[in-house]
């Protein structure tokens, strides 16, 4: 009989992660590309996950590793063109997330004309909290969201900066991708990405609701 698996580890269900891009208009300013009209999706393997107590990993062909801090929102209920109106209810609940960019790479992709992979997909490029219950945020689209480097603050948004907001996000990608009982949605990040080196030490958090701390390593 199979063992039962429980959403408060979903990252160990192998299932998808969907990232959404220039989702904070600050952000896309930041770095100099037009805010969208509709949302940018790429995504990453579940062999991205890490937990605290391992290492975010530096890619060895980057030199540029950049932060990014995002909300995810974890799929309870699966569905194909869930409509926006009852989107939440497929919401389980939410993780912090990093949405580790290696900015060097990426830069090479654009302008050869390349998809993400490299640059967003790599093994750790997904660090993550503890499942943090439906619950326990119920305006999911006003929390702030922080990080840190060295105890530095570089990252400090509101969820109320996103241009697409979560149920529409929910609606958006359900009617390309099928959504599953597992999958997490990351949800864009706000201003302040920026480069952090080995022995780096990144703290990140929910408001006061969940927090979480990596430290980086080379391959
Ligand atoms: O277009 C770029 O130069 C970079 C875009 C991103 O990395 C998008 C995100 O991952 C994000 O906004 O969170
Ligand atoms: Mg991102």
């Amino acid at each position: 009989m199979a063992a039962s698996r429980s959403l408060t580890r979903f990252w160990e269900w192998g299932r998808k992660i969907i990232c959404v891009g220039r989702n904070y208009a600050d952000h896309a300013k930041e770095l100099k590309n037009a805010v969208p009209t509709e949302p940018v999706l790429f995504l990453k393997p579940p062999s991205a996950y890490v937990k605290e107590g391992s290492p975010i990993l530096v890619p060895a062909y980057s030199s540029n590793l950049h932060h990014e801090v995002e909300l995810g929102v974890v799929i309870g209920k699966g569905g194909t063109a869930i409509p926006r109106q009852s989107a939440m209810d497929h919401v389980a609940g939410y993780a912090l997330c990093l949405d580790m960019t290696a900015r060097d790479t990426q830069d090479e992709c654009k302008s050869k004309g390349l998809p993400w992979t490299l640059a967003k997909a790599f093994d750790t490029s997904c660090p993550v909290s503890e499942f943090v219950p439906k619950e326990k945020i119920p305006d999911p689209g006003n929390v702030r969201i922080w990080l840190k480097v060295n105890d530095q603050l570089r990252q400090d948004g509101s969820t109320s900066q996103m241009i697409f907001s979560i149920p529409y996000l929910i609606s958006y990608i359900s009617e390309i991708i099928t959504l599953e009982e597992g999958d997490l949605i990351l949800t864009g990040t706000p201003k302040g990405v920026s480069s952090v080196q080995e022995h780096d030490e990144l703290q990140a958090g929910i408001e006061d609701i969940v927090s979480m701390t990596f430290r980086v390593d080379r391959h």
